[in-house]
């Protein structure tokens, strides 16, 4: 299997390779030259297989042979052992023909871990095969970060930076990236927002003395191993409800657009997915696109569900690939116009593609609090706030015929505030995180600029030359 860029000017690469770029050398993002597929039957006999060993029948095919079998399948099995609940990512009904997938069972309680807790393993292996050392930088609305740390730290063939932004993630989020007493690990919480943050991890890999001095990796979903692992849990689910035999559709809590992202892959392969529906909170610009055609960037705001408080949402890239045709031209001047003016309008046949696979909606902070009340009221189910937007959404959308599939990002205690003041629980964290919001926090504040953060990473990086 080779990769290449949505912007078509990089090296195609391998899956290794590919793996340790991150960003690709052209500020496109690398995508599988072609989908593997699955046919109805093979997709059939996949049924009753333990999480691990779907995750390892899904995945094997974008590996290319370029890790040994034996290995991979150690290192899934390590990763989806690091999980307290037996089916990894359990399924959940709330409502009729309406189930909420639990994907916040791994060690810092969001969905980041399914694949994090893999890639992890994976640049590892790699690394230690090659003789390398890597620089890692990830850019956190505040979930990434803590499960990037906790998967990297203490690795010692990679040193770790994460930039969150200041004072706008949530207390437990941010003691999951200070808490750590891993020397490779340094959280950096920059005088910005997130989309700042991501800007700057963008402009390190753009900056290729920079990036090959450090031998610059990322964690973020720009990095397509990051993506991968999220298709399996969109299998299980469609799996334990009937798929092949009979189509569902799913709701996901959308920022970054990955883990969507990851579902519309999971259709390519072979899943019968009927809709796939975006759910923004009121950062919508998603869900306005969609509905214009026109991509515009505004302000953030700051919601009770922050890690979806983001304006530029990095894999939309892949999607406007898919959706031009596989057009790397297309593509460049999208993001140019995004570049140069914060907006672009997408082409009437692309967007009407885009349309034939999603919908979209918004939930506002009052729609998130007033759900999280209502499902508990109703069935006695504590959302997160990020959940809970994605079931709004998702209501607008129920059919009596397709089950609706609703992506549980993370678990209530991450967001303990919102929660409780929605429902008037106060939403523990679980005893084996008892010692978090006591611990020493230590971390560095650095303003948004591109040349100091690089001095200080280059400074502490083991792998700069
Ligand atoms: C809890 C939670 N829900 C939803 C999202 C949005 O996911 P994505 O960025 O893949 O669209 C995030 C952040 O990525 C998150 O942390
Ligand atoms: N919501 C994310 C933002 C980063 O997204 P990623 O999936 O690209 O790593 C977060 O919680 O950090």
């Amino acid at each position: 299997m080779q990769y290449v860029s949505t912007r078509g000017e990089a090296p195609v690469l391998g899956f290794s390779d590919a793996v340790l770029a991150g960003l690709a050398r052209d500020g496109g993002l690398y995508v599988p030259r072609e989908w593997p597929q699955f046919s109805a039957s093979e997709i059939r006999a996949m049924r009753g297989l333990a999480y691990p060993d779907l995750a390892i029948r899904v995945l094997s095919p974008f590996l290319g042979g370029e890790i040994a079998q034996p290995v991979f399948e150690r290192l899934v099995r390590q990763a989806y052992s690091t999980f307290r609940h037996d089916a990894v990512c359990p399924l959940v009904q709330t409502a009729k023909n309406t189930f909420i997938l639990e994907l916040f069972h791994g060690p810092t309680l969001a969905f980041k871990d399914v694949a994090m807790q893999l890639l992890a393993r994976l640049m590892d292996h790699v690394l230690a095969e090659r003789g390398q050392h890597a620089t890692i930088v990830g850019a956190t609305s505040g979930d990434t970060g803590g499960a990037a740390i906790d998967a990297f730290g203490g690795r010692n063939r990679t040193d770790i930076f994460i930039f969150f932004p200041h004072g706008k993630v949530s207390p437990v989020q941010q003691r999951q990236m200070t808490t750590s007493r891993a020397t490779n690990v340094h959280a950096l919480a920059i005088e910005g927002n997130f989309d700042d943050c991501q800007g700057l991890v963008k402009d390190m890999f753009n900056d290729h003395g920079f990036r090959d001095r450090v031998s610059l990796s990322g964690v973020n979903s720009i990095n397509w191993a990051r993506i991968m692992a999220q298709i399996v849990y969109y299998f299980s689910s469609a799996l334990s409800l009937g798929a092949p035999d009979r189509p569902i559709s799913f709701t996901v809590p959308t920022g970054n657009f990955g883990d969507i992202f990851a579902g519309y892959a999971a259709k390519k392969m072979g899943l019968p997915i009927e809709r796939l529906v975006i759910a923004t909170n009121d950062n919508d610009i998603l869900a306005r696109t969609l509905s214009t055609g026109e991509y515009r960037t505004k302000g953030v705001f700051a919601t009770t569900s922050p890690s979806m408080d983001i304006q530029v949402s990095s894999n939309f890239e892949r999607l406007l690939f898919e959706a031009s045709g596989r057009n790397a031209e297309t593509v460049r001047r999208y993001m140019n116009g995004l570049k140069q003016s914060g907006a672009f309008t997408i082409e009437a046949d692309e967007l009407a593609r885009i349309r034939a696979e999603f919908d979209a909606g918004r939930a506002t902070v009052g729609n998130v609090t007033s759900t999280i009340r209502a499902t508990f009221e109703a069935s006695n189910y504590l959302l997160d706030p990020h959940t809970a937007a994605a079931v709004r959404v998702a209501a607008a959308h129920a059919s009596d015929t397709v089950p609706m599939v609703v992506l549980g990002t993370a678990h209530p205690a991450k967001f303990p505030a919102a929660v409780e003041a929605a429902s008037g629980v106060f939403p523990a964290l679980p005893a084996w995180l008892g010692g978090l919001m006591t611990a020493e926090e230590k971390y560095s504040v650095l303003p948004s600029d591109l040349k100091m953060v690089e001095d200080y990473v280059s400074r502490r990086a083991r792998a700069a030359r």
